[in-house]
C-alpha cells in the first residue's frame, strides 16, 4: 500500500535439469538478492527443489500444486499476498522484488497469464521478465524433439545457457545462435554452473514501465531485427532474418526463416506436459532435423501512418483469438491517432497484455514497430492485416 511502484517479477523458467535452480542458488548467495522473495513452483507430487535451494533465505515459498494450468492461480495470489502481509508485519524481511521459479513446467505461460490478467495482483506486481535456462548439452536435442521448447525460448526475454563447459564450445556457439534466430530480441548469458550476479542479470532486462521511454528500445530489442531505415513512400516494412541483420548484436543471424515449416506435434496450450517428463539424456549431437524451430519465424513490421484505437484493439482481439497459440510473442509500440506518445502492445501466446500509453516517443522515430516471432503463421499474413489497418486510419 505504502508502496506506490509494483513490485518486480522475474519468472525463471527452463527445461527439466536445464539449470534453473543451480542458478538460482548462485543468484541467492549473492547480497544483491537480498530484497528478493523467492516462489517455487512444484509441478509434480513430491516437492524437492526448494531443498535444493540451499539459501537461508527466510522468504522462500514453496507453491506444491498438481497442474499449474488448473489451481496456481489462486495459490500464486494468495502466495503473494501472503509475502506482501508478512512483509508489512516485519514477519518476513522487507522485499522489493520476486523470483518465481517454476520447475519441470512445459508452457509458463499460465503464469504468465495470471500477471496479465489478475485484476488483485495489478498495481501490486509486475511480470518484468522471463529468464529462460537453456542447457547446452541438451538443448539442441530439446528443440529438435519438443515444441515446447521452441515456444520457451521465444517467450524468454533473456536466455540463460547453461552448461556450455560440458558442450563444448562449438555446440555451444551453435545453440546460441539457433536461439537468436528463434528469439532475435532476447539477451544471451552463457552462465557456467550458475555464476551471474544479480547486476549483471536484471542489467539485461528492460520494461517499459519500469524504465520508461528510455528502456522501450532495449525491451523491444529492435536492433537485433531487420533494418529499420525509413523507407520513403511505403507503409509497410518488413524483414526477415537471413536478409540483413544490422549491427550492433553479436547474435549469430545467419539463416534465412521460411514460413514453410511443419508441426507435426501440433498440441493444446494447456494440459500438453509431455516437455515436463522430457528425458534428460536426449542426446545434443543427433542429426533429426528440427522441423519445430524451422517453423518459428521472427520479424519485424514498420507502419508509417498512426492507426485508430478501435482499429487497434480490434486487430489486437482477432489475431489473438484466432492464432494466438501460435503468436508466441509480439511486442511493439504503436502510433495511435491523436495520442502523443506511443501505445505499448505486447502478448504472449494468447496472452495479451494490457496496452500500455506511453507520455513520450522513446526516439525520433514515431512510427508503428512490431516485433513478432510465430509458429506456423506466415509474416504476409500478419503484414497484410496490419497493411489494412493502416489504410482504414488513413482512409
Ligand atoms: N557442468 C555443469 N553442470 C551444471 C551447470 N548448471 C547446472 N548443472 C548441473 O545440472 C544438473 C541440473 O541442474 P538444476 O539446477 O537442478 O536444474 P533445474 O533446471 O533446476 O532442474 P529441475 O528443477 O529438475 O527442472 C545439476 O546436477 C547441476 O549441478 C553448468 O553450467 N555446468
Amino acid at each position: 500500500m505504502t508502496d506506490p511502484r509494483p513490485i518486480d517479477v522475474t519468472l525463471l523458467t527452463g527445461f527439466l535439469g536445464s539449470g534453473k535452480t543451480t542458478l538460482l542458488n548462485n543468484l541467492l548467495r549473492d547480497p544483491g538478492m537480498a530484497d528478493t522473495a523467492v516462489v517455487i513452483n512444484e509441478f509434480g507430487d513430491v516437492a524437492i527443489d526448494h531443498l535444493l535451494v540451499e539459501s537461508a533465505i527466510e522468504n522462500a515459498v514453496v507453491l506444491q500444486s498438481g497442474c499449474i494450468c488448473c489451481t496456481v492461480r489462486g495459490d500464486l495470489v494468495d502466495t503473494l499476498g501472503d509475502l506482501e502481509g508478512k512483509a508489512a508485519r516485519g514477519e518476513l524481511p522487507p522485499f522489493s522484488r520476486v523470483v518465481i521459479e517454476t520447475t519441470g513446467l512445459a508452457d509458463p505461460t499460465a503464469i504468465v497469464r495470471i500477471f496479465a490478467e489478475e485484476p488483485t495482483l495489478a498495481g501490486r506486481f509486475r511480470l518484468r521478465a522471463v529468464v529462460t535456462t537453456v542447457d547446452a548439452v541438451n538443448g539442441a536435442g530439446q528443440l529438435d524433439r519438443f515444441n515446447e521448447a521452441g515456444r520457451q525460448a521465444a517467450l524468454a526475454d533473456v536466455m540463460v545457457l547453461t552448461k556450455s563447459d560440458l558442450a563444448g564450445e562449438t555446440a555451444a556457439t551453435d545453440l546460441k545462435a539457433r536461439l537468436a534466430r528463434i528469439n532475435p530480441g532476447a539477451s544471451i548469458l552463457t552462465v557456467v554452473h550458475g555464476a551471474l550476479s544479480p547486476e549483471a542479470l536484471f542489467a539485461e532486462v528492460a520494461h517499459p514501465l519500469a524504465d520508461g521511454e528510455a528502456g522501450v528500445g532495449r525491451w523491444l530489442g529492435l536492433d537485433a531485427f531487420a533494418p529499420l531505415a525509413p523507407t520513403p513512400g511505403a507503409h509497410v516494412h518488413h524483414g526477415d532474418h537471413g536478409h540483413d541483420h544490422g549491427s550492433g548484436h553479436d547474435h549469430g543471424h545467419d539463416h534465412a526463416h521460411g514460413d514453410h515449416g511443419h508441426d507435426d506435434h501440433a498440441h493444446a496450450d494447456h494440459h500438453d506436459h509431455a516437455a515436463a517428463v522430457a528425458p534428460s539424456g536426449i542426446d545434443a549431437h543427433g542429426d533429426a532435423p528440427s522441423r519445430h524451430d524451422a517453423a518459428i519465424s521472427s520479424f519485424a513490421v514498420i507502419l508509417d501512418d498512426p492507426i485508430e484505437r478501435t482499429a487497434l484493439e480490434r486487430w489486437l482481439a482477432s489475431i489473438m483469438s484466432l492464432r494466438g497459440s501460435d503468436l508466441l510473442r509480439m511486442k511493439g509500440i504503436v502510433a495511435v491517432r491523436g495520442l502523443g506518445g506511443p501505445v505499448v502492445v505486447h502478448a504472449v501466446q494468447n496472452v495479451v497484455h494490457p496496452p500500455l500509453r506511453l507520455a513520450r516517443w522513446p526516439d525520433a522515430d514515431h512510427r508503428t514497430r512490431i516485433v513478432f516471432i510465430t509458429q506456423n503463421i506466415p509474416k504476409a499474413a500478419l503484414q497484410r492485416s496490419l497493411e489494412v489497418l493502416a489504410a482504414e486510419a488513413v482512409g
